[in-house]
């Protein structure tokens, strides 16, 4: 078996409640695991936990071999992060961006120059790489938000909704990307609301629902529990919204009330 890059022991987070409770994971090296749940289920607050980002929180978690607690710089320079939300320096092009990001990386001018234009040109941002990302449509700006949190070829990665705002071409690239960044002997660890991509790249599937986590295996495992056929049907079996037929029915007839 491959040795463990995350492993995470009764991890919990309160803020003025508890929104994470006892995360249990152990994650190979190797390995793409989807990480999904209803909004506000605390995915993003896992994965900001798990890359240094909130440094306070219960139990234990190991990324990489280092205690995320102790030694977050270490983590941190070794993982690759694409945030959900992220605060792009929208004053920068796509390029300076680039530039600002590998630098923290250590990069060298050189090597940021030519893979930053190579690696924007294959998403398609070949003639927007030196105008401000201002005027950027949400999809542009993702697109520069994965190559930045790539461009040093991190072992570990961590995509927090990584294909949000993408047109169908980049989501079939991003999947693309992903599985053979997998095949290379990357290991992956990404939440998404896109069922089918889960369901189709991710080695493990993790649901978790208000803080705790409910179902933790493959898709196959998964459909055997729930006999479901789709990870959409077993998402929503498990996490128990199974209302939304009359809640749609409900939401016209507000709208239409007098
Ligand atoms: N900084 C914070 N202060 C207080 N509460 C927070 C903070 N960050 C997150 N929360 C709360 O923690 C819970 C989990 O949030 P989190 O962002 O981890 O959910 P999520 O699963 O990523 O949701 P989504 O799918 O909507 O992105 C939510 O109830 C949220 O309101």
């Amino acid at each position: 078996m491959n040795p463990a890059v995350i492993i995470t022991q009764n991890l919990s987070k309160s803020f003025k409640t508890k929104v994470l409770s006892d995360i249990n994971l152990t994650i190979q090296a190797g390995e793409i695991v989807g990480y999904i749940g209803p909004n506000g289920a605390g995915k993003s607050t896992t994965i900001k936990i798990l890359t240094g980002i909130i440094p306070d929180f219960d139990g234990e978690a190991t990324v990489l071999g280092f205690d995320i607690r102790k030694e977050p710089l270490e983590v941190k320079r070794r993982i690759g992060y694409i945030p959900e939300n992220a605060a792009l320096y929208e004053t920068l092009t796509p390029l300076e961006y680039l530039h600002f990001i590998g630098q923290l990386y250590k990069l060298e001018r050189t090597e940021i120059e030519k893979k930053g234009k190579e690696l924007l040109n294959l998403f398609e941002l070949g003639n927007y790489m030196e105008s401000r990302m201002t005027t950027f449509s949400k999809g542009m700006r993702q697109k520069v938000l994965l190559i930045a949190g790539m461009i040093h070829n991190p072992s570990l990665l961590f995509l927090d909704e990584p294909l949000s705002g993408l047109d169908a071409n980049a989501v079939i690239l991003v999947k693309e990307i992903l599985t053979q960044l997998k095949r290379s002997g990357k290991t992956i660890f990404y939440s998404s609301h896109i069922m089918d991509v889960v369901e189709k790249i991710s080695d493990r599937i993790v649901i978790i629902n208000k803080g705790e986590m409910i179902a933790n295996g493959t898709f196959e495992e998964l459909n055997s529990q729930a006999h479901r056929g789709s990870l959409e049907k077993i998402f929503t079996e498990l996490t128990g919204n199974q209302q939304h037929v009359s809640a749609a029915g409900q939401f016209i007839n507000i709208l239409e009330s007098k």
